[in-house]
């Protein structure tokens, strides 16, 4: 059942919260929106649900129009499901109750309900359990769960795993990827935690301040992010001014370095960008292009703080060390850095 979504706009009173937003949910696939708080995340999930109409635009559903200028089709009947933030269970009703809720009264039977559960990886002896009496991940199980009750064609989520802690999180992140995948389900989900978002799903789409600004494979879209505010949403940067010579490549405090992707516009001035993980740093008495100027642990090992550079062009960066090799370093010693793989280009500031 394929989603699409067909410049959508929507303003409340005179503040626009999306402007003209397109989007393709192929059938059965998982997409993950990521965005900061604000960025109308959760009135594009309201939107595809039905309980907001669009001020422009138009949303589909195989070929089926579910909102436009001309028609509305209402939330009950899109076949949509939706889990909420808290999963919202109803609190004076058992486990196997909450799942039933949302079947048909004729369909509600045991197996049925022992059947989802087994979908949602919920062991059946929680089946008379209160929802006050389950970890918030199994909470999030039993939502999803009733949510696949009416066999919806698309489930949307909205951001199901916010209040667990991390390594809940991580945890109920993959059941539910599982159960998705099991169930066969098309999902949308939102987020504004950037590793969730790039975990989740084959597509990933960013959302600024309204504008669906960037989609694409997870890897693609951190590798290759479409400006520096992108990059620096989806993960950490270290963005270097550099001079772009005749043949792919730019030379900058880490030597000539060849391009990957260039999104610098054809500028004068140009930045390269490159993601910590792809620095490679040795200590060395002879020649070096960065200074140790901080080092803070981390536990498992050790934040170093580099700066490239001099004067007004010194550029800092942080670098995650293994613990057995923190010890290589101290504040004030020289590094050799090399980049390993290429940089993405953009445009230079000034
Ligand atoms: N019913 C409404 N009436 C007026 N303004 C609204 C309404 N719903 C949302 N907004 C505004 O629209 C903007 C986008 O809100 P939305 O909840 O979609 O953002 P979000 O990206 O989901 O944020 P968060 O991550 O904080 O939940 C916000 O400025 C919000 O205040």
């Amino acid at each position: 059942m394929t989603l699409r979504l067909n410049n959508i706009s929507k303003a409340f009173g005179a503040t626009p919260v999306l402007n003209d937003v397109s989007l393709e949910v192929p059938d059965g696939a998982r997409i993950a929106l990521v965005g900061s708080s604000g960025s109308g995340k959760s009135t594009l999930l309201r939107l595809i649900g039905g309980f907001e109409q669009p001020d422009t635009g138009s949303i589909a559903l195989d070929g089926r129009e579910l909102s436009s200028p001309h028609a509305t089709v209402p939330a009950h009947r899109r076949g949509i499901g939706y889990v909420a933030q808290d999963g919202a269970l109803f609190p004076h009703l058992s486990v196997a109750r909450n799942i039933a809720f949302g079947m048909p009264r004729a369909a509600r039977r045991k197996a049925r309900v022992q059947e989802l559960m087994e979908l949602a990886s919920l062991d059946p002896a929680l089946a008379d359990r209160m929802p006050h009496q389950l970890s918030g991940g199994q909470q999030q199980r039993v939502a999803l769960a009733r949510a696949l009750t009416q066999q919806p064609k698309v489930i949307l989520l909205d951001e199901p795993f916010s209040a667990l802690d991390t390594g809940l999180r991580a945890q109920t992140r993959q059941a539910v990827v599982d159960i998705l995948e099991r169930s066969g389900v098309t999902a949308l989900l939102v987020t504004h935690d950037r590793d969730e978002a790039l975990s989740f799903g084959q597509q990933v789409g960013v959302l600024a301040e309204g504008r669906l600004v960037q989609v694409g494979a997870p890897a693609s879209v951190f590798d290759a992010p479409v400006d520096v505010r992108v990059a620096a949403f989806l993960g950490d940067v270290v963005l270097v001014p550099a001079c772009l010579t005749a043949t792919d490549a730019v030379d900058c405090v880490f030597g000539r370095v060849p391009v990957r992707h260039d999104h610098s516009g054809g500028a004068d001035r140009v930045h390269a960008m490159v993601r910590p993980e792809q620095l490679h740093l040795a200590r060395t008495a002879g020649p070096s292009n960065a200074t140790v100027v901080g080092i803070r642990s981390t536990g498992a090992g050790a934040e170093l703080t580099l700066r490239f550079g001099d004067g007004s062009s010194a550029v800092q960066a942080t670098h995650r060390v293994p613990l057995h090799a923190a010890d290589a370093y101290e504040t004030g010693c020289s590094v050799s850095v090399a980049v390993n793989g290429g940089i993405v280009l953009y445009p230079g500031q000034g």
